[in-house]
């Protein structure tokens, strides 16, 4: 299947010489979630107002469902809906003047059961008639987000959705992430919430000083890339690892109740029976014992590091 997005050997220098995005290639497929994670300064916004067409490429192309970023914006820019960071609306137009309005912007006919059911989906029923300067922060962004949908994209962006959002519109986004994938849509999102990215993407690519420095299957990756810890709760505390337990990866936790194992989740031999072996000829025993997964957070700092 084409991808939904094509992004072809991409790389913005700014005015000011700076050079943002190197050599970017990347495909998303339809339908699914992507998360682009990276630190500040990465280059995610960079690449995403690229790809909806706000900021001009160096080099490179970039394709929205076959169409042109730059030689066919409006083709490109009529299949997606983004939600950029900042608020940048009319303060003194009501809710539902923003969502029709924003709808006509993309050429598309007017359709008050479509905005309706947005605004509804969006708990915004209630506020159409309101004013957005009279609008709590929450609330705005929300209002964002039903100007993004005004005009059926197929593609969603969503530029650091959770900053400064509260608990209940964050899930009622990602309930409303779900429901759009659910019928197709393809959504995008950047993020420093890697938690975000564990619970929310099917794939993940990270951005690193403008370099794509990976895109994978977000299971793959926390498979291939995950390190699991045994935790060994002691009968005793230990005073220090024993000698004949030098050649283990042990940690000994400050209170020296517990012993940590830290070993590959997809290696062959774990070395766990020959540890517990070891542990018992050393006269050590533990009351209890626990295995823990490293997080997409462990992952992507080890990453980052490692590109440095
Ligand atoms: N108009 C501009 N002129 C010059 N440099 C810019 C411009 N816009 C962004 N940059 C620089 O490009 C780099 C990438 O910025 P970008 O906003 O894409 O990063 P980001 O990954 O989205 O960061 P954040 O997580 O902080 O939003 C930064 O070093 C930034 O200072």
């Amino acid at each position: 299947m084409q991808p939904i997005i094509a992004v072809n050997q991409l790389s913005k220098t700014y005015a000011s010489g700076f050079q943002a995005l190197k050599r970017i290639d990347l495909e998303i497929r339809q339908g699914e979630i992507f998360a682009l994670l990276g630190p500040n300064g990465a280059g995610k916004t960079t690449l995403i107002s690229i790809i909806c067409g706000i900021v001009n490429p160096s080099e490179g192309t970039v394709l929205a469902d076959g169409h042109d970023v730059v030689r066919d914006y409006r083709a490109a820019r009529a299949k997606i809906g983004l939600v950029p960071q900042e608020l940048t609306t009319d303060a003194f137009e009501t809710v539902w003047n923003t969502v029709s309005f924003s709808r006509g912007l993309f050429g598309r006919s007017a359709n008050p059961a479509h905005v309706e059911k947005v605004l509804k989906d969006l708990s915004l029923w209630s506020k159409k008639d309101s004013k957005l300067i009279t609008l709590s922060g929450g609330m705005k962004r929300r209002v964002m987000i039903a100007k993004a949908l005004s005009h059926e994209p197929q593609i969603l962006f969503l530029d650091e959705p959770s900053a400064g959002v509260d608990v209940e519109l964050r899930r009622d986004m990602w309930a409303m992430v779900r429901a759009l994938r659910a019928t197709g849509v393809t959504i995008i999102l950047t993020t420093h919430y890697i938690e975000e990215a564990e619970e929310m993407a099917d794939r993940i690519g990270v951005i690193h000083k403008g370099e794509l420095i990976l895109v994978e299957d977000k299971a793959e990756l926390m498979n291939k890339l995950g390190r699991k810890q045994l935790t060994l709760h002691l009968q005793d505390p230990l005073e220090t690892i024993p000698a004949a337990l030098a050649g283990y990866p042990l940690e000994l936790s400050a209170d020296r109740q517990q012993l940590v194992y830290t070993f590959d989740a997809q290696g062959e031999h774990t070395g766990i029976d020959m540890l517990l072996r070891r542990l018992g000829e050393a006269g050590i025993d533990f009351k209890d014992l626990k295995t823990s997964q490293s997080s997409l957070e462990d992952i992507f700092v080890s990453l980052v590091r490692e590109h440095a």
